[in-house]
């Protein structure tokens, strides 16, 4: 049954089982705990339990990748493994080149985690090239253009983890 207003969601998911990392980058502070607060209410709206919600930081988006990965084998050596996690980061386009290189390079190197570890790690990372575009994403530019797209990203990693973790 397609589960209304719950974004892209194809049925309705029960999270209760799921233990789900954040791991979020500390630029643009307001837009990324605009993200994490949107996706820890749509991972509680799916069933994840708050004890179950853990989150991590790093201090910029370029960390993300080896950050995530650590943060996966850390938890797993220390006896509690994440069913999914979801890397959080806004880069916004400067006058250099920094935004294109970071963007690409953060962004291949998180795709290549999923498989590397078995398990969904989804794309939480935004690349605007203005400030407003980024504030639209996160649902909280002046005329809330766009919904909050950390609820996306949550419903990711509950639909991914329920469908295809072994
Ligand atoms: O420059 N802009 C940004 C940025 N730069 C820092 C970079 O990610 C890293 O932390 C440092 O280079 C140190 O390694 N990090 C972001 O998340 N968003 C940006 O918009």
């Amino acid at each position: 049954m397609a589960v209304k207003g719950l974004g892209q969601l194809d049925q309705d998911y029960d999270g209760s089982k799921l233990r789900v990392g954040i791991i979020h980058a500390r630029w643009n502070r307001q837009i990324i705990d605009a993200l994490v607060e949107g996706a820890i209410k749509r991972l509680q709206s799916l069933g994840v339990k708050e004890e179950n919600i853990v989150v991590e930081t790093v201090p910029g988006s370029f960390e993300l990748p080896w950050g995530t990965d650590r943060f996966i084998q850390k938890e797993l050596e220390s006896g509690r493994r994440l069913d999914a996690v979801i890397p959080i980061g806004v880069l916004i386009k400067g006058s250099t080149m920094h935004f294109e290189y970071i963007s690409d390079s953060v962004t291949h190197a998180i795709m290549g985690l999923s498989s590397k570890h078995n398990r969904p790690v989804i794309f939480g990372l935004l690349t605007c090239l203005t400030e407003e575009q980024a504030l639209a994403r996160a649902g909280i530019d002046e005329g809330k253009t766009m919904h909050n797209h950390g609820e996306d990203w949550g419903a990711a990693a509950v639909e991914m983890a329920v469908k295809f973790n072994e």
